[in-house]
Protein backbone atom coordinates (compact mmCIF):
# COMPACT_ATOMS: atom_id res chain seq x y z
CA UNK A 1 0.00 0.00 0.00
CA UNK A 2 2.69 2.56 1.00
CA UNK A 3 6.37 1.40 0.06
CA UNK A 4 8.92 3.98 1.20
CA UNK A 5 12.22 2.56 -0.66
CA UNK A 6 15.80 4.14 0.62
CA UNK A 7 14.06 7.61 1.12
CA UNK A 8 16.93 10.20 2.16
CA UNK A 9 15.70 13.71 2.51
CA UNK A 10 18.37 16.54 2.91
CA UNK A 11 18.13 20.69 3.39
CA UNK A 12 20.38 22.45 1.86
CA UNK A 13 21.00 26.01 2.25
CA UNK A 14 24.04 28.16 1.96
CA UNK A 15 25.52 27.86 5.61
CA UNK A 16 24.98 23.97 5.86
CA UNK A 17 23.02 20.77 4.98
CA UNK A 18 20.74 19.16 7.49
CA UNK A 19 20.16 15.37 6.72
CA UNK A 20 16.33 15.28 8.01
CA UNK A 21 15.87 11.50 6.73
CA UNK A 22 18.28 8.97 5.85
CA UNK A 23 18.46 6.03 3.92
CA UNK A 24 14.64 4.74 5.73
CA UNK A 25 12.07 2.19 4.01
CA UNK A 26 9.28 1.28 5.23
CA UNK A 27 6.24 -0.93 3.99
CA UNK A 28 2.68 -0.21 5.20
CA UNK A 29 0.85 -3.17 3.96
CA UNK A 30 -3.48 -2.41 3.17
CA UNK A 31 -5.93 -2.50 6.24
CA UNK A 32 -2.92 -2.00 8.80
CA UNK A 33 -1.61 0.74 11.18
CA UNK A 34 1.98 1.31 11.04
CA UNK A 35 3.93 3.74 13.86
CA UNK A 36 7.06 5.74 13.52
CA UNK A 37 8.48 6.90 16.98
CA UNK A 38 10.96 9.35 17.95
CA UNK A 39 12.17 12.25 19.83
CA UNK A 40 12.53 15.92 18.36
CA UNK A 41 14.32 16.34 15.73
CA UNK A 42 14.16 12.45 14.61
CA UNK A 43 12.92 12.88 11.21
CA UNK A 44 9.71 12.02 11.29
CA UNK A 45 7.51 15.05 10.03
CA UNK A 46 9.69 15.02 7.52
CA UNK A 47 9.36 11.80 6.46
CA UNK A 48 5.69 11.46 6.50
CA UNK A 49 5.41 14.39 4.30
CA UNK A 50 7.67 12.75 1.86
CA UNK A 51 4.72 9.98 1.94
CA UNK A 52 2.86 12.36 0.01
CA UNK A 53 5.28 14.26 -1.31
CA UNK A 54 4.82 17.05 0.03
CA UNK A 55 8.46 16.87 1.01
CA UNK A 56 10.21 15.79 -2.16
CA UNK A 57 12.75 13.21 -1.12
CA UNK A 58 16.29 14.21 -2.50
CA UNK A 59 16.80 10.32 -2.82
CA UNK A 60 14.59 7.46 -2.73
CA UNK A 61 10.98 5.99 -4.10
CA UNK A 62 7.87 6.65 -3.11
CA UNK A 63 5.31 3.68 -3.84
CA UNK A 64 1.16 4.07 -3.62
CA UNK A 65 -0.54 1.19 -4.42
CA UNK A 66 2.02 -0.18 -6.06
CA UNK A 67 2.78 2.66 -8.51
CA UNK A 68 5.76 4.69 -8.15
CA UNK A 69 4.53 8.27 -7.53
CA UNK A 70 8.07 10.45 -6.70
CA UNK A 71 8.38 11.11 -10.47
CA UNK A 72 4.74 11.88 -11.05
CA UNK A 73 3.95 15.92 -12.77
CA UNK A 74 1.72 17.82 -10.09
CA UNK A 75 -1.92 17.78 -12.03
CA UNK A 76 -0.81 13.85 -12.05
CA UNK A 77 0.76 14.11 -7.87
CA UNK A 78 -2.86 15.90 -7.23
CA UNK A 79 -4.90 12.90 -7.99
CA UNK A 80 -2.83 10.52 -6.07
CA UNK A 81 -3.02 12.83 -3.08
CA UNK A 82 -6.92 12.60 -2.84
CA UNK A 83 -5.85 9.37 -2.15
CA UNK A 84 -3.98 9.85 1.01
CA UNK A 85 -5.74 11.58 3.60
CA UNK A 86 -3.45 14.00 6.58
CA UNK A 87 -4.34 15.24 10.00
CA UNK A 88 -1.79 17.44 12.15
CA UNK A 89 -1.32 18.16 15.83
CA UNK A 90 -2.65 21.83 14.94
CA UNK A 91 -6.29 20.34 13.39
CA UNK A 92 -5.62 22.87 10.18
CA UNK A 93 -9.39 23.87 10.38
CA UNK A 94 -10.30 27.61 8.79
CA UNK A 95 -11.45 29.22 11.76
CA UNK A 96 -13.87 31.42 9.84
CA UNK A 97 -15.91 28.16 8.58
CA UNK A 98 -18.39 26.43 10.68
CA UNK A 99 -17.65 22.59 10.80
CA UNK A 100 -20.06 21.88 7.78
CA UNK A 101 -18.12 23.96 5.83
CA UNK A 102 -14.78 22.43 6.89
CA UNK A 103 -15.56 19.47 5.20
CA UNK A 104 -17.35 20.55 2.46
CA UNK A 105 -15.30 23.23 1.14
CA UNK A 106 -12.82 20.80 -0.08
CA UNK A 107 -15.24 18.99 -1.63
CA UNK A 108 -16.70 21.89 -3.46
CA UNK A 109 -13.03 22.68 -4.61
CA UNK A 110 -12.83 18.76 -5.33
CA UNK A 111 -15.65 19.52 -7.77
CA UNK A 112 -18.65 17.08 -6.19
CA UNK A 113 -21.77 18.84 -7.20
CA UNK A 114 -24.33 19.85 -3.58
CA UNK A 115 -25.59 16.50 -2.91
CA UNK A 116 -22.59 14.63 -3.11
CA UNK A 117 -21.16 17.34 -0.66
CA UNK A 118 -24.41 16.84 1.41
CA UNK A 119 -24.21 13.49 1.48
CA UNK A 120 -20.81 13.18 2.66
CA UNK A 121 -20.21 15.83 4.94
CA UNK A 122 -23.36 14.01 6.62
CA UNK A 123 -21.92 10.82 6.27
CA UNK A 124 -18.69 11.47 8.00
CA UNK A 125 -20.04 14.15 10.63
CA UNK A 126 -22.07 10.93 11.93
CA UNK A 127 -18.94 8.68 12.10
CA UNK A 128 -17.11 11.17 13.59
CA UNK A 129 -19.74 11.57 16.33
CA UNK A 130 -20.19 15.39 15.84
CA UNK A 131 -23.83 15.84 13.86
CA UNK A 132 -24.91 17.83 16.12
CA UNK A 133 -22.19 20.51 16.07
CA UNK A 134 -22.41 21.14 12.09
CA UNK A 135 -23.26 24.66 13.02
CA UNK A 136 -20.42 25.18 15.02
CA UNK A 137 -17.52 27.26 14.36
CA UNK A 138 -14.03 25.50 15.56
CA UNK A 139 -13.32 27.95 18.50
CA UNK A 140 -16.46 26.76 20.15
CA UNK A 141 -15.01 23.22 20.21
CA UNK A 142 -12.84 21.13 22.20
CA UNK A 143 -8.94 20.55 20.90
CA UNK A 144 -10.89 16.42 20.76
CA UNK A 145 -13.55 17.84 18.65
CA UNK A 146 -11.60 20.09 16.45
CA UNK A 147 -9.72 16.56 15.76
CA UNK A 148 -12.54 14.90 14.77
CA UNK A 149 -13.77 17.48 12.35
CA UNK A 150 -10.45 17.52 10.72
CA UNK A 151 -10.66 13.46 10.63
CA UNK A 152 -14.17 13.87 8.84
CA UNK A 153 -12.71 16.31 6.04
CA UNK A 154 -10.02 14.33 5.58
CA UNK A 155 -12.34 11.36 5.62
CA UNK A 156 -15.09 12.86 3.37
CA UNK A 157 -12.11 12.42 0.16
CA UNK A 158 -12.76 9.02 0.75
CA UNK A 159 -8.65 8.00 1.13
CA UNK A 160 -7.33 4.47 0.85
CA UNK A 161 -4.84 6.13 3.35
CA UNK A 162 -4.52 8.52 6.27
CA UNK A 163 -1.45 9.94 7.47
CA UNK A 164 -1.26 11.44 10.98
CA UNK A 165 0.94 13.88 12.00
CA UNK A 166 1.16 13.90 16.18
CA UNK A 167 -2.37 14.30 15.73
CA UNK A 168 -3.03 13.54 19.40
CA UNK A 169 -0.42 15.56 20.85
CA UNK A 170 -2.19 18.51 21.45
CA UNK A 171 -4.64 16.49 23.23
CA UNK A 172 -4.95 15.08 26.80
CA UNK A 173 -4.80 11.71 27.81
CA UNK A 174 -8.50 11.07 27.71
CA UNK A 175 -9.23 13.17 24.72
CA UNK A 176 -5.73 11.35 23.06
CA UNK A 177 -7.34 7.72 23.95
CA UNK A 178 -11.13 8.93 22.34
CA UNK A 179 -9.34 9.90 19.16
CA UNK A 180 -6.95 6.67 19.09
CA UNK A 181 -10.84 4.73 19.49
CA UNK A 182 -11.96 6.85 16.46
CA UNK A 183 -8.61 6.05 14.26
CA UNK A 184 -9.20 1.99 15.27
CA UNK A 185 -12.94 2.04 14.18
CA UNK A 186 -12.26 3.74 10.80
CA UNK A 187 -9.46 1.27 10.15
CA UNK A 188 -11.70 -1.34 11.12
CA UNK A 189 -14.90 0.03 9.61
CA UNK A 190 -13.47 1.81 6.77
CA UNK A 191 -10.49 -0.48 6.03
CA UNK A 192 -8.12 2.45 5.72
CA UNK A 193 -4.41 1.98 6.14
CA UNK A 194 -2.54 4.41 8.80
CA UNK A 195 0.83 5.61 8.84
CA UNK A 196 1.06 7.96 12.44
CA UNK A 197 3.99 9.58 13.70
CA UNK A 198 4.34 9.89 17.26
CA UNK A 199 6.53 10.75 20.22
CA UNK A 200 4.11 9.08 22.69
CA UNK A 201 4.67 5.96 23.44
CA UNK A 202 0.76 5.07 24.54
CA UNK A 203 -0.36 6.01 20.75
CA UNK A 204 2.10 2.93 19.49
CA UNK A 205 0.78 0.80 22.17
CA UNK A 206 -3.04 0.88 21.85
CA UNK A 207 -3.51 1.40 17.56
CA UNK A 208 -0.30 0.20 15.69
CA UNK A 209 0.50 -3.09 14.22
CA UNK A 210 3.70 -2.09 13.27
CA UNK A 211 6.92 0.53 14.59
CA UNK A 212 9.39 2.04 13.55
CA UNK A 213 11.94 3.79 15.99
CA UNK A 214 14.10 7.30 14.52
CA UNK A 215 16.63 8.73 15.79
CA UNK A 216 18.74 10.98 14.03
CA UNK A 217 16.96 10.87 10.43
CA UNK A 218 17.42 6.80 10.65
CA UNK A 219 15.26 3.83 11.30
CA UNK A 220 17.10 2.33 14.25
CA UNK A 221 14.70 -0.19 15.07
CA UNK A 222 11.45 -1.74 13.32
CA UNK A 223 9.20 -4.91 14.36
CA UNK A 224 5.83 -5.77 14.87
CA UNK A 225 4.42 -3.98 18.15
CA UNK A 226 4.24 -7.27 19.65
CA UNK A 227 7.75 -8.12 18.97
CA UNK A 228 9.35 -4.67 19.79
CA UNK A 229 7.35 -4.45 23.52
CA UNK A 230 8.55 -7.69 23.95
CA UNK A 231 12.28 -7.63 22.54
CA UNK A 232 13.24 -4.68 22.60
CA UNK A 233 17.10 -3.93 21.54
CA UNK A 234 17.70 -0.43 20.81
CA UNK A 235 18.19 2.06 24.25
CA UNK A 236 16.04 4.70 22.50
CA UNK A 237 13.32 2.15 22.16
CA UNK A 238 14.31 0.77 25.90
CA UNK A 239 13.87 4.34 26.93
CA UNK A 240 10.27 4.62 25.03
CA UNK A 241 9.15 1.61 26.81
CA UNK A 242 10.21 2.71 30.02
CA UNK A 243 7.31 5.54 29.72
CA UNK A 244 4.48 3.80 29.79
CA UNK A 245 5.99 0.59 32.10
CA UNK A 246 8.60 0.78 34.48
CA UNK A 247 10.53 -1.81 33.25
CA UNK A 248 13.77 -1.39 35.22
CA UNK A 249 15.06 -1.30 38.98
CA UNK A 250 16.77 1.18 40.27
CA UNK A 251 20.90 -0.12 40.36
CA UNK A 252 20.47 0.91 44.18
CA UNK A 253 17.56 -1.38 44.41
CA UNK A 254 19.14 -4.06 42.90
CA UNK A 255 22.09 -3.50 44.60
CA UNK A 256 20.28 -4.03 48.07
CA UNK A 257 19.41 -7.79 46.67
CA UNK A 258 22.25 -9.24 48.94
CA UNK A 259 21.86 -12.69 48.44
CA UNK A 260 22.47 -15.18 45.70
CA UNK A 261 20.60 -15.52 42.40
CA UNK A 262 19.94 -13.36 40.22
CA UNK A 263 17.28 -10.19 39.01
CA UNK A 264 15.70 -11.10 35.80
CA UNK A 265 12.80 -9.76 33.72
CA UNK A 266 10.29 -12.13 32.44
CA UNK A 267 8.36 -10.89 29.18
CA UNK A 268 5.26 -13.04 28.91
CA UNK A 269 3.65 -13.04 25.64
CA UNK A 270 0.77 -15.46 23.85
CA UNK A 271 0.05 -18.74 25.69
CA UNK A 272 2.60 -18.33 28.28
CA UNK A 273 -0.02 -15.43 29.68
CA UNK A 274 -2.02 -18.27 30.78
CA UNK A 275 0.49 -20.40 32.53
CA UNK A 276 1.11 -20.47 36.15
CA UNK A 277 4.59 -21.05 35.02
CA UNK A 278 6.35 -19.49 38.53
CA UNK A 279 4.17 -21.94 40.73
CA UNK A 280 6.19 -24.71 38.27
CA UNK A 281 9.61 -23.06 38.54
CA UNK A 282 9.33 -23.43 42.61
CA UNK A 283 8.31 -26.86 42.50
CA UNK A 284 10.56 -27.88 40.13
CA UNK A 285 13.93 -26.12 41.02
CA UNK A 286 15.30 -25.36 44.21
CA UNK A 287 14.73 -21.93 43.57
CA UNK A 288 12.03 -19.07 45.10
CA UNK A 289 10.92 -16.69 42.50
CA UNK A 290 10.32 -13.05 44.48
CA UNK A 291 7.88 -10.71 42.48
CA UNK A 292 9.67 -7.20 42.64
CA UNK A 293 7.57 -5.85 39.65
CA UNK A 294 4.97 -6.49 37.13
CA UNK A 295 3.01 -5.01 34.41
CA UNK A 296 0.88 -6.28 31.58
CA UNK A 297 0.58 -3.81 28.43
CA UNK A 298 -2.99 -4.40 26.02
CA UNK A 299 -1.60 -3.98 22.45
CA UNK A 300 -3.89 -3.68 20.01
CA UNK A 301 -2.55 -7.41 18.55
CA UNK A 302 -2.24 -9.05 21.75
CA UNK A 303 -1.06 -8.33 25.81
CA UNK A 304 2.29 -8.65 26.92
CA UNK A 305 3.09 -8.88 30.89
CA UNK A 306 6.37 -7.87 32.03
CA UNK A 307 7.85 -9.35 35.60
CA UNK A 308 10.49 -8.73 37.44
CA UNK A 309 11.70 -11.45 39.80
CA UNK A 310 14.28 -12.07 42.01
CA UNK A 311 15.33 -15.92 41.48
CA UNK A 312 16.36 -16.73 44.85
CA UNK A 313 18.63 -20.03 45.03
CA UNK A 314 22.42 -21.52 44.25
CA UNK A 315 23.70 -20.63 40.66
CA UNK A 316 22.97 -23.94 38.86
CA UNK A 317 19.26 -24.24 39.83
CA UNK A 318 18.42 -20.80 38.83
CA UNK A 319 20.23 -20.89 35.42
CA UNK A 320 18.25 -24.14 34.94
CA UNK A 321 15.07 -22.46 35.99
CA UNK A 322 15.59 -19.67 33.47
CA UNK A 323 16.41 -22.09 30.75
CA UNK A 324 13.00 -23.77 31.48
CA UNK A 325 11.36 -20.40 31.30
CA UNK A 326 12.99 -19.87 27.94
CA UNK A 327 11.54 -23.54 26.89
CA UNK A 328 8.28 -21.95 27.99
CA UNK A 329 8.45 -19.27 25.43
CA UNK A 330 8.74 -16.89 28.49
CA UNK A 331 11.05 -14.28 27.83
CA UNK A 332 14.16 -13.84 30.04
CA UNK A 333 16.45 -10.93 30.53
CA UNK A 334 19.34 -10.76 32.95
CA UNK A 335 19.24 -7.18 34.94
CA UNK A 336 21.98 -8.50 37.77
CA UNK A 337 23.39 -11.59 38.96
CA UNK A 338 24.69 -12.11 42.10
CA UNK A 339 26.81 -15.08 43.41
N1 LIG B 1 12.45 23.02 6.10
C1 LIG B 1 13.56 22.68 6.79
N2 LIG B 1 14.73 23.28 6.57
C2 LIG B 1 15.86 22.95 7.25
N3 LIG B 1 15.89 21.98 8.20
C3 LIG B 1 14.74 21.37 8.46
C4 LIG B 1 13.51 21.66 7.80
N4 LIG B 1 12.53 20.85 8.30
C5 LIG B 1 13.12 20.08 9.23
N5 LIG B 1 14.43 20.38 9.34
C6 LIG B 1 15.42 19.73 10.24
O1 LIG B 1 15.35 18.33 10.02
C7 LIG B 1 15.47 17.63 11.23
C8 LIG B 1 14.26 16.72 11.43
O2 LIG B 1 13.12 17.54 11.64
P1 LIG B 1 11.64 16.94 11.74
O3 LIG B 1 10.70 18.09 11.99
O4 LIG B 1 11.39 16.08 10.58
O5 LIG B 1 11.77 16.04 13.05
P2 LIG B 1 10.61 15.49 13.99
O6 LIG B 1 11.07 14.17 14.46
O7 LIG B 1 9.32 15.55 13.28
O8 LIG B 1 10.64 16.50 15.20
P3 LIG B 1 9.40 17.32 15.84
O9 LIG B 1 8.56 16.30 16.52
O10 LIG B 1 10.09 18.27 16.78
O11 LIG B 1 8.74 18.01 14.69
C9 LIG B 1 15.66 18.68 12.32
O12 LIG B 1 17.03 18.83 12.56
C10 LIG B 1 15.07 19.92 11.70
O13 LIG B 1 15.67 21.08 12.23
Amino acid sequence: MIVLENITKEFISKSNTVKAVSNVSLHVRKGEIHGVIGYSGAGKSTLIRCVNLLEKPTKGKVYINGEEITPLPLPQLRKVRNKIGMIFQGFNLLKTATVYDNIAIPLKLLGYDKNEVKKRVEKYLEIVGLTDKHKSYPNQLSGGQKQRVAIARALSQEPEVLLSDEATSALDPETTDSILELLLKINKELGITILLITHEMNVIQKICDHVYVMENGEVVEENTAINLFTKPSHPTTKKFLNTISQRNLSPSLISQLHVTGAVTRLTFVGESTGKPLLAEVSQKFDVQPNILTANIIELKNGIVGNIVIHLVGEKNQVQSAIRFLEEQGVGTESLEVHS
